[in-house]
Protein backbone atom coordinates (compact mmCIF):
# COMPACT_ATOMS: atom_id res chain seq x y z
CA UNK A 1 0.00 0.00 0.00
CA UNK A 2 1.60 3.20 -0.84
CA UNK A 3 2.14 5.37 2.49
CA UNK A 4 0.11 7.79 1.60
CA UNK A 5 -3.36 5.38 1.79
CA UNK A 6 -1.47 3.82 4.46
CA UNK A 7 -1.98 7.02 6.48
CA UNK A 8 -5.49 7.91 5.13
CA UNK A 9 -6.30 4.30 6.31
CA UNK A 10 -4.52 5.00 9.75
CA UNK A 11 -6.18 8.52 10.11
CA UNK A 12 -9.32 7.20 9.49
CA UNK A 13 -9.17 4.02 11.88
CA UNK A 14 -8.08 6.59 14.67
CA UNK A 15 -11.50 8.67 13.97
CA UNK A 16 -13.40 5.62 14.16
CA UNK A 17 -12.26 4.49 17.43
CA UNK A 18 -12.42 8.14 18.53
CA UNK A 19 -16.00 8.42 17.73
CA UNK A 20 -17.12 4.45 19.02
CA UNK A 21 -15.18 5.87 22.04
CA UNK A 22 -17.24 9.17 22.73
CA UNK A 23 -20.49 7.30 21.61
CA UNK A 24 -19.96 4.65 24.69
CA UNK A 25 -18.75 8.13 26.87
CA UNK A 26 -22.38 9.42 25.66
CA UNK A 27 -24.10 5.87 26.88
CA UNK A 28 -22.09 5.95 30.07
CA UNK A 29 -23.77 9.61 31.15
CA UNK A 30 -26.92 8.27 30.32
CA UNK A 31 -26.78 5.92 33.17
CA UNK A 32 -28.80 6.22 36.71
CA UNK A 33 -25.91 5.31 38.40
CA UNK A 34 -23.61 7.95 37.37
CA UNK A 35 -26.60 10.05 37.92
CA UNK A 36 -27.11 8.72 41.58
CA UNK A 37 -22.81 9.45 42.10
CA UNK A 38 -22.94 12.39 40.90
CA UNK A 39 -25.70 13.37 43.10
CA UNK A 40 -24.77 11.73 46.13
CA UNK A 41 -21.27 14.51 45.72
CA UNK A 42 -23.79 17.26 44.96
CA UNK A 43 -25.65 16.24 48.40
CA UNK A 44 -23.10 15.63 50.22
CA UNK A 45 -20.38 18.16 49.90
CA UNK A 46 -23.04 20.81 49.83
CA UNK A 47 -24.44 19.36 53.21
CA UNK A 48 -20.74 19.88 54.52
CA UNK A 49 -20.43 23.52 52.78
CA UNK A 50 -23.28 24.07 54.36
CA UNK A 51 -21.85 23.18 57.84
CA UNK A 52 -19.00 25.02 57.44
CA UNK A 53 -21.31 27.87 56.24
CA UNK A 54 -22.82 27.59 59.52
CA UNK A 55 -19.74 27.50 61.32
CA UNK A 56 -18.36 30.85 59.97
CA UNK A 57 -21.70 32.71 61.99
CA UNK A 58 -18.86 33.66 64.63
CA UNK A 59 -16.32 35.11 62.37
CA UNK A 60 -19.44 37.23 61.78
CA UNK A 61 -19.30 39.08 64.92
CA UNK A 62 -15.72 39.33 65.02
CA UNK A 63 -14.45 40.43 61.17
CA UNK A 64 -17.62 40.37 59.01
CA UNK A 65 -15.81 41.45 55.71
CA UNK A 66 -13.79 38.19 56.88
CA UNK A 67 -16.66 36.00 56.81
CA UNK A 68 -18.16 37.29 54.10
CA UNK A 69 -15.12 36.29 51.63
CA UNK A 70 -14.95 33.18 53.31
CA UNK A 71 -18.56 32.18 52.28
CA UNK A 72 -18.07 33.31 48.65
CA UNK A 73 -15.07 30.59 48.44
CA UNK A 74 -17.67 28.21 50.32
CA UNK A 75 -20.64 28.59 48.02
CA UNK A 76 -18.18 28.76 45.06
CA UNK A 77 -17.42 24.77 46.36
CA UNK A 78 -21.61 24.12 45.26
CA UNK A 79 -22.06 26.42 42.44
CA UNK A 80 -18.90 25.68 40.08
CA UNK A 81 -20.05 21.85 40.52
CA UNK A 82 -23.63 22.98 38.46
CA UNK A 83 -21.17 24.89 36.49
CA UNK A 84 -18.91 21.88 35.94
CA UNK A 85 -21.79 19.67 35.16
CA UNK A 86 -23.06 22.26 32.49
CA UNK A 87 -19.08 23.04 30.77
CA UNK A 88 -17.29 19.53 31.43
CA UNK A 89 -20.35 16.65 31.58
CA UNK A 90 -22.74 17.89 29.00
CA UNK A 91 -20.26 20.08 27.00
CA UNK A 92 -22.72 22.95 26.32
CA UNK A 93 -21.41 26.00 24.53
CA UNK A 94 -22.12 29.32 25.78
CA UNK A 95 -21.28 32.65 23.29
CA UNK A 96 -21.00 35.64 24.48
CA UNK A 97 -22.42 38.75 22.13
CA UNK A 98 -20.90 41.99 23.44
CA UNK A 99 -19.20 44.97 22.26
CA UNK A 100 -15.35 44.81 22.66
CA UNK A 101 -15.07 48.42 25.06
CA UNK A 102 -17.67 46.62 27.41
CA UNK A 103 -15.94 43.98 27.66
CA UNK A 104 -13.11 44.69 30.07
CA UNK A 105 -15.60 45.73 33.06
CA UNK A 106 -16.97 42.21 33.13
CA UNK A 107 -16.06 41.20 36.48
CA UNK A 108 -14.26 44.17 37.42
CA UNK A 109 -17.23 45.89 38.75
CA UNK A 110 -20.51 46.01 40.62
CA UNK A 111 -23.75 45.67 38.37
CA UNK A 112 -26.95 44.79 38.05
CA UNK A 113 -28.05 41.83 35.45
CA UNK A 114 -31.42 42.30 33.65
CA UNK A 115 -32.20 38.82 31.96
CA UNK A 116 -35.11 37.09 29.89
CA UNK A 117 -36.59 34.19 31.97
CA UNK A 118 -37.84 31.30 29.56
CA UNK A 119 -35.44 28.82 29.77
CA UNK A 120 -35.12 25.97 32.97
CA UNK A 121 -31.51 26.10 33.15
CA UNK A 122 -30.92 30.22 32.27
CA UNK A 123 -29.77 30.69 36.03
CA UNK A 124 -27.18 27.94 35.08
CA UNK A 125 -26.06 29.78 31.75
CA UNK A 126 -25.91 32.63 33.84
CA UNK A 127 -23.61 31.05 36.45
CA UNK A 128 -20.93 30.13 33.83
CA UNK A 129 -20.58 33.30 32.91
CA UNK A 130 -20.15 34.65 36.45
CA UNK A 131 -17.69 31.44 36.35
CA UNK A 132 -15.73 32.29 33.56
CA UNK A 133 -15.51 36.37 34.76
CA UNK A 134 -14.24 35.52 38.25
CA UNK A 135 -17.72 36.65 40.51
CA UNK A 136 -19.12 33.39 40.72
CA UNK A 137 -18.92 33.03 44.41
CA UNK A 138 -20.46 36.29 44.90
CA UNK A 139 -23.28 36.17 42.75
CA UNK A 140 -26.79 37.88 43.90
CA UNK A 141 -30.46 37.14 42.74
CA UNK A 142 -33.82 38.91 43.82
CA UNK A 143 -35.07 35.16 44.01
CA UNK A 144 -38.47 34.10 45.73
CA UNK A 145 -38.36 33.26 49.19
CA UNK A 146 -39.52 29.61 48.58
CA UNK A 147 -35.65 29.39 46.90
CA UNK A 148 -34.31 29.49 50.76
CA UNK A 149 -35.89 26.48 51.89
CA UNK A 150 -34.33 24.68 49.11
CA UNK A 151 -31.49 21.80 50.97
CA UNK A 152 -27.71 22.90 49.45
CA UNK A 153 -28.40 25.80 47.10
CA UNK A 154 -31.15 27.30 49.31
CA UNK A 155 -28.86 27.47 52.83
CA UNK A 156 -25.59 28.67 50.47
CA UNK A 157 -27.99 31.56 49.75
CA UNK A 158 -28.72 32.38 53.52
CA UNK A 159 -24.76 32.90 54.10
CA UNK A 160 -24.04 34.59 50.14
CA UNK A 161 -26.92 37.00 52.01
CA UNK A 162 -29.28 36.50 48.58
CA UNK A 163 -32.32 38.65 48.80
CA UNK A 164 -35.52 37.09 48.94
CA UNK A 165 -38.67 38.67 48.12
CA UNK A 166 -42.62 36.82 48.55
CA UNK A 167 -43.66 38.68 45.52
CA UNK A 168 -45.96 40.61 48.05
CA UNK A 169 -44.53 43.95 47.72
CA UNK A 170 -46.67 45.43 50.59
CA UNK A 171 -44.70 42.05 52.71
CA UNK A 172 -41.15 42.65 51.12
CA UNK A 173 -40.45 46.48 50.61
CA UNK A 174 -39.22 46.51 53.61
CA UNK A 175 -37.18 43.16 54.03
CA UNK A 176 -35.88 44.39 50.20
CA UNK A 177 -34.60 47.28 50.94
CA UNK A 178 -32.73 46.31 53.96
CA UNK A 179 -31.19 43.33 52.25
CA UNK A 180 -29.87 45.55 48.96
CA UNK A 181 -28.23 48.50 52.11
CA UNK A 182 -26.48 45.29 53.19
CA UNK A 183 -24.95 44.96 50.11
CA UNK A 184 -23.38 48.47 49.90
CA UNK A 185 -20.16 47.64 51.58
CA UNK A 186 -19.56 44.01 49.95
CA UNK A 187 -15.94 43.10 49.91
CA UNK A 188 -16.18 41.32 46.39
CA UNK A 189 -17.45 42.39 43.23
CA UNK A 190 -20.55 40.92 42.69
CA UNK A 191 -23.22 40.94 39.95
CA UNK A 192 -26.97 41.20 41.19
CA UNK A 193 -29.72 39.27 38.76
CA UNK A 194 -32.90 40.40 38.55
CA UNK A 195 -35.36 38.43 36.32
CA UNK A 196 -38.19 41.59 36.10
CA UNK A 197 -40.72 39.53 34.49
CA UNK A 198 -41.01 37.61 38.05
CA UNK A 199 -41.93 34.03 36.91
CA UNK A 200 -41.16 32.11 33.88
CA UNK A 201 -42.87 32.57 30.60
CA UNK A 202 -45.53 30.23 29.81
CA UNK A 203 -48.56 31.30 27.31
CA UNK A 204 -51.03 31.49 29.75
CA UNK A 205 -48.90 33.99 31.90
CA UNK A 206 -47.95 36.05 28.70
CA UNK A 207 -51.54 36.30 27.58
CA UNK A 208 -52.81 37.79 31.24
CA UNK A 209 -49.42 40.08 31.57
CA UNK A 210 -50.47 41.05 27.62
CA UNK A 211 -53.52 42.07 29.08
CA UNK A 212 -52.04 43.91 31.77
CA UNK A 213 -50.25 45.91 29.10
CA UNK A 214 -52.71 46.65 27.50
CA UNK A 215 -55.07 48.15 30.60
CA UNK A 216 -52.23 50.24 31.43
CA UNK A 217 -51.87 51.79 27.37
CA UNK A 218 -48.29 50.25 27.17
CA UNK A 219 -47.11 48.52 23.80
CA UNK A 220 -47.44 44.74 23.76
CA UNK A 221 -44.61 42.24 23.43
CA UNK A 222 -44.71 39.48 21.64
CA UNK A 223 -41.72 37.18 23.66
CA UNK A 224 -41.25 38.84 27.53
CA UNK A 225 -43.85 39.14 30.12
CA UNK A 226 -45.00 42.49 31.48
CA UNK A 227 -41.88 43.56 33.56
CA UNK A 228 -42.35 44.05 37.05
CA UNK A 229 -40.95 47.52 37.70
CA UNK A 230 -40.97 47.63 41.91
CA UNK A 231 -37.77 45.62 42.40
CA UNK A 232 -36.15 47.14 40.14
CA UNK A 233 -36.78 50.54 40.71
CA UNK A 234 -35.54 49.71 44.32
CA UNK A 235 -32.29 48.20 43.32
CA UNK A 236 -30.96 50.85 41.24
CA UNK A 237 -32.21 53.53 44.06
CA UNK A 238 -30.74 51.66 46.68
CA UNK A 239 -27.75 50.09 44.72
CA UNK A 240 -26.52 53.56 43.31
CA UNK A 241 -22.78 54.36 44.28
CA UNK A 242 -22.12 50.64 44.79
CA UNK A 243 -22.92 49.52 40.95
CA UNK A 244 -22.17 50.93 38.27
CA UNK A 245 -23.92 49.63 35.67
CA UNK A 246 -26.77 46.99 34.06
CA UNK A 247 -26.09 44.58 31.80
CA UNK A 248 -29.52 43.84 30.09
CA UNK A 249 -29.07 40.44 28.89
CA UNK A 250 -30.77 37.87 26.61
CA UNK A 251 -30.04 34.32 26.33
CA UNK A 252 -31.13 32.20 23.59
CA UNK A 253 -30.85 28.44 22.76
CA UNK A 254 -29.44 27.65 19.07
CA UNK A 255 -32.04 25.39 17.40
CA UNK A 256 -35.08 25.99 19.02
CA UNK A 257 -33.61 23.46 21.74
CA UNK A 258 -35.39 23.60 25.11
CA UNK A 259 -32.76 22.50 27.49
CA UNK A 260 -33.71 21.09 30.99
CA UNK A 261 -31.68 20.28 34.02
CA UNK A 262 -32.26 16.41 33.50
CA UNK A 263 -30.98 16.90 29.74
CA UNK A 264 -27.62 18.43 31.17
CA UNK A 265 -27.57 15.71 33.64
CA UNK A 266 -27.65 13.21 30.83
CA UNK A 267 -24.95 14.65 28.97
CA UNK A 268 -27.36 16.32 26.24
CA UNK A 269 -24.70 19.37 24.68
CA UNK A 270 -26.61 22.76 23.98
CA UNK A 271 -25.62 25.44 22.83
CA UNK A 272 -26.25 29.10 24.61
CA UNK A 273 -26.47 32.86 22.93
CA UNK A 274 -26.10 35.15 25.75
CA UNK A 275 -26.46 38.56 24.00
CA UNK A 276 -25.19 41.34 26.82
CA UNK A 277 -25.40 45.29 26.19
CA UNK A 278 -23.41 47.30 29.37
CA UNK A 279 -25.59 50.68 30.49
CA UNK A 280 -23.94 52.90 33.13
CA UNK A 281 -26.24 53.26 36.22
CA UNK A 282 -25.86 57.28 35.80
CA UNK A 283 -28.40 56.53 32.25
CA UNK A 284 -31.20 55.16 34.56
CA UNK A 285 -33.67 58.33 35.86
CA UNK A 286 -33.96 58.81 39.63
CA UNK A 287 -37.44 59.67 39.32
CA UNK A 288 -39.29 55.99 40.45
CA UNK A 289 -42.04 56.07 37.58
CA UNK A 290 -39.45 58.02 35.47
CA UNK A 291 -37.24 54.65 36.05
CA UNK A 292 -40.29 52.64 35.77
CA UNK A 293 -40.79 53.53 32.03
CA UNK A 294 -37.16 53.14 31.16
CA UNK A 295 -37.30 49.00 32.14
CA UNK A 296 -40.92 49.12 29.98
CA UNK A 297 -38.95 50.73 26.93
CA UNK A 298 -35.98 48.18 27.71
CA UNK A 299 -38.34 45.13 27.54
CA UNK A 300 -39.29 46.46 24.57
CA UNK A 301 -36.44 46.85 22.97
CA UNK A 302 -34.81 43.65 24.46
CA UNK A 303 -38.89 42.16 22.34
CA UNK A 304 -37.53 43.44 19.02
CA UNK A 305 -33.46 41.99 19.80
CA UNK A 306 -35.34 38.50 20.13
CA UNK A 307 -37.44 38.59 17.03
CA UNK A 308 -33.89 39.42 14.76
CA UNK A 309 -32.63 36.64 16.55
CA UNK A 310 -35.70 34.16 15.76
CA UNK A 311 -35.50 35.02 12.16
CA UNK A 312 -31.59 35.09 11.72
CA UNK A 313 -30.92 32.40 14.59
CA UNK A 314 -27.99 34.67 15.63
CA UNK A 315 -27.74 38.35 17.82
CA UNK A 316 -26.41 41.40 15.90
CA UNK A 317 -22.40 42.29 16.77
CA UNK A 318 -19.46 41.10 17.48
CA UNK A 319 -18.74 37.83 19.72
CA UNK A 320 -16.27 37.88 22.82
CA UNK A 321 -17.13 34.75 24.53
CA UNK A 322 -14.66 33.99 27.62
CA UNK A 323 -13.14 31.52 27.84
CA UNK A 324 -13.47 28.68 29.97
CA UNK A 325 -11.63 28.27 33.10
CA UNK A 326 -10.27 24.81 34.97
CA UNK A 327 -11.37 25.76 38.39
CA UNK A 328 -14.91 24.23 37.99
CA UNK A 329 -13.79 21.10 37.16
CA UNK A 330 -10.82 20.80 39.50
CA UNK A 331 -13.53 21.86 42.58
CA UNK A 332 -15.47 19.01 41.03
CA UNK A 333 -12.69 16.82 40.80
CA UNK A 334 -11.98 17.47 44.39
CA UNK A 335 -15.02 16.51 45.85
CA UNK A 336 -15.29 13.51 43.39
CA UNK A 337 -11.88 11.75 45.34
CA UNK A 338 -12.92 13.51 48.29
CA UNK A 339 -15.87 11.20 48.64
CA UNK A 340 -15.47 8.01 46.47
CA UNK A 341 -13.13 6.54 49.24
CA UNK A 342 -15.56 6.80 52.40
CA UNK A 343 -18.63 5.44 49.23
CA UNK A 344 -15.87 2.44 48.56
CA UNK A 345 -15.48 1.99 52.33
CA UNK A 346 -19.41 1.93 53.32
CA UNK A 347 -20.25 -0.63 50.31
CA UNK A 348 -18.06 -2.96 50.79
CA UNK A 349 -18.63 -3.03 55.12
CA UNK A 350 -22.41 -3.16 54.15
CA UNK A 351 -21.49 -6.09 51.97
CA UNK A 352 -18.73 -7.82 53.99
CA UNK A 353 -21.76 -6.96 57.09
CA UNK A 354 -24.44 -9.39 55.08
CA UNK A 355 -27.66 -8.05 57.22
CA UNK A 356 -30.68 -8.15 54.83
CA UNK A 357 -31.85 -5.11 57.20
CA UNK A 358 -28.68 -3.02 57.01
CA UNK A 359 -28.57 -3.80 53.19
CA UNK A 360 -32.36 -2.31 52.88
CA UNK A 361 -32.15 0.68 54.84
CA UNK A 362 -28.97 1.19 52.60
CA UNK A 363 -30.94 1.07 49.83
CA UNK A 364 -34.22 3.13 50.95
CA UNK A 365 -31.96 5.89 52.08
CA UNK A 366 -30.32 6.04 48.67
CA UNK A 367 -33.59 5.78 47.08
CA UNK A 368 -34.82 8.84 49.29
CA UNK A 369 -32.04 10.55 49.16
CA UNK A 370 -32.40 11.18 44.73
CA UNK A 371 -36.15 11.40 45.60
CA UNK A 372 -34.63 14.38 47.32
CA UNK A 373 -32.65 15.46 44.66
CA UNK A 374 -35.56 14.91 42.01
CA UNK A 375 -37.28 17.33 43.78
CA UNK A 376 -34.72 19.99 43.68
CA UNK A 377 -34.20 19.90 39.62
CA UNK A 378 -37.89 19.59 39.59
CA UNK A 379 -37.95 23.23 41.14
CA UNK A 380 -36.14 24.22 37.67
CA UNK A 381 -38.93 22.53 35.68
CA UNK A 382 -41.59 25.34 34.31
CA UNK A 383 -44.39 23.18 34.25
CA UNK A 384 -44.09 22.59 38.22
CA UNK A 385 -43.46 26.73 38.29
CA UNK A 386 -45.90 28.92 40.83
CA UNK A 387 -49.04 30.61 39.57
CA UNK A 388 -47.87 33.75 39.81
CA UNK A 389 -48.74 35.95 37.07
CA UNK A 390 -51.62 34.04 36.26
CA UNK A 391 -54.27 36.23 36.97
CA UNK A 392 -53.62 39.74 35.92
CA UNK A 393 -54.91 42.93 37.04
CA UNK A 394 -54.09 42.28 40.57
CA UNK A 395 -51.48 43.02 43.01
CA UNK A 396 -50.54 39.90 44.63
CA UNK A 397 -51.28 36.66 42.97
CA UNK A 398 -48.38 34.65 44.56
CA UNK A 399 -48.59 30.43 44.66
C1 LIG B 1 -21.39 39.49 30.98
C2 LIG B 1 -22.36 38.49 31.44
C3 LIG B 1 -23.63 39.08 31.86
C4 LIG B 1 -24.64 38.44 32.40
C5 LIG B 1 -24.67 37.06 32.86
C6 LIG B 1 -26.04 36.66 33.25
C7 LIG B 1 -26.45 36.34 34.48
C8 LIG B 1 -25.62 36.09 35.65
C9 LIG B 1 -25.87 36.94 36.84
C10 LIG B 1 -26.01 36.53 38.08
C11 LIG B 1 -26.31 35.13 38.47
C12 LIG B 1 -26.75 35.05 39.89
C13 LIG B 1 -27.53 34.12 40.39
C14 LIG B 1 -28.31 33.15 39.58
C15 LIG B 1 -28.68 31.93 40.31
C16 LIG B 1 -29.86 31.51 40.50
C17 LIG B 1 -31.11 32.29 40.24
C18 LIG B 1 -32.30 31.45 40.22
C19 LIG B 1 -33.54 31.81 40.45
C20 LIG B 1 -34.10 32.92 41.22
C21 LIG B 1 -35.02 33.76 40.40
C22 LIG B 1 -36.36 33.97 40.97
O1 LIG B 1 -36.72 33.52 42.01
S1 LIG B 1 -37.40 34.97 39.99
C23 LIG B 1 -38.71 35.35 41.06
C24 LIG B 1 -38.43 36.40 42.10
N1 LIG B 1 -37.92 37.62 41.57
C25 LIG B 1 -38.69 38.58 41.05
O2 LIG B 1 -39.90 38.49 41.01
C26 LIG B 1 -38.01 39.81 40.54
C27 LIG B 1 -38.92 40.72 39.73
N2 LIG B 1 -40.09 41.16 40.49
C28 LIG B 1 -40.18 42.35 41.07
O3 LIG B 1 -39.25 43.12 40.98
C29 LIG B 1 -41.46 42.68 41.81
O4 LIG B 1 -41.71 44.04 41.66
C30 LIG B 1 -41.43 42.33 43.30
C31 LIG B 1 -41.12 40.85 43.48
C32 LIG B 1 -40.38 43.13 44.03
C33 LIG B 1 -42.80 42.62 43.92
O5 LIG B 1 -43.79 41.90 43.23
P1 LIG B 1 -45.37 42.17 43.35
O6 LIG B 1 -46.06 41.24 42.44
O7 LIG B 1 -45.83 42.16 44.73
O8 LIG B 1 -45.57 43.66 43.00
P2 LIG B 1 -45.45 44.48 41.69
O9 LIG B 1 -45.74 45.85 42.13
O10 LIG B 1 -44.20 44.33 41.00
O11 LIG B 1 -46.62 43.95 40.79
C34 LIG B 1 -47.87 44.56 40.77
C35 LIG B 1 -47.94 45.41 39.54
O12 LIG B 1 -47.91 44.52 38.42
C36 LIG B 1 -49.13 44.62 37.71
N3 LIG B 1 -49.53 43.30 37.32
C37 LIG B 1 -50.50 42.54 37.80
N4 LIG B 1 -50.54 41.37 37.17
C38 LIG B 1 -49.55 41.40 36.30
C39 LIG B 1 -49.08 40.48 35.35
N5 LIG B 1 -49.65 39.30 35.21
N6 LIG B 1 -48.03 40.81 34.61
C40 LIG B 1 -47.43 42.02 34.76
N7 LIG B 1 -47.85 42.94 35.64
C41 LIG B 1 -48.89 42.63 36.38
C42 LIG B 1 -50.10 45.26 38.64
O13 LIG B 1 -51.07 45.94 37.89
C43 LIG B 1 -49.21 46.18 39.43
O14 LIG B 1 -48.95 47.33 38.69
P3 LIG B 1 -48.59 48.76 39.34
O15 LIG B 1 -48.70 49.74 38.21
O16 LIG B 1 -49.58 48.98 40.41
O17 LIG B 1 -47.18 48.67 39.84
C1 LIG C 1 -24.03 18.62 40.13
C2 LIG C 1 -25.40 18.88 40.55
C3 LIG C 1 -26.48 17.91 40.23
C4 LIG C 1 -27.65 17.95 41.15
C5 LIG C 1 -28.68 18.91 40.77
C6 LIG C 1 -29.41 19.55 41.93
C7 LIG C 1 -30.14 20.71 41.44
C8 LIG C 1 -30.65 21.69 42.43
C9 LIG C 1 -30.97 22.97 41.75
C10 LIG C 1 -31.82 23.88 42.53
C11 LIG C 1 -31.66 25.28 42.00
C12 LIG C 1 -32.91 26.03 42.05
C13 LIG C 1 -32.85 27.27 41.21
C14 LIG C 1 -34.10 27.40 40.43
C15 LIG C 1 -34.21 28.74 39.81
C16 LIG C 1 -35.47 28.96 39.11
O1 LIG C 1 -35.55 28.69 37.96
O2 LIG C 1 -36.46 29.55 39.84
C17 LIG C 1 -37.64 29.90 39.19
C18 LIG C 1 -38.04 31.30 39.56
O3 LIG C 1 -37.13 32.18 39.00
C19 LIG C 1 -39.40 31.62 39.07
O4 LIG C 1 -40.27 30.65 39.49
P1 LIG C 1 -41.71 30.45 38.83
O5 LIG C 1 -42.60 31.55 39.30
O6 LIG C 1 -42.18 29.13 39.34
O7 LIG C 1 -41.56 30.46 37.33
Amino acid sequence: MPSNAKKVAFAEAGERSWCSTMELFRLFKMQFICHLFICYVFLVSGLIVNFLQLCTLPLWAINKQLARKVNCRLAYCISSQMVALLEWWSGTECTLYTDPESYPFYGKENAIVILNHNFEIDFLCGWTFCERFGVLGSSKVLAKKELAFVPVIGWMWYFLEIVFCKRKWEEDQKTVVQSLQRLKDYPENFWFLLYCEGTRFTQKKHKISMEVAEKKGLPKLKYHLLPRTKGFCVTVQHLRGTVTAVYDSTLNFRNNQIPTLLGILNGKKYHADLYVRRLPLDSIPENEAECAMWLHKLYQEKDELQEKYSLTGCFPGPTLTPPCRPWALLNWLFWILLLLFPLCLLLLRLFQSGSTFIIFTTVVLCFAASLGVRWMIGQTEINKGSSYGNKGGQLNNNA
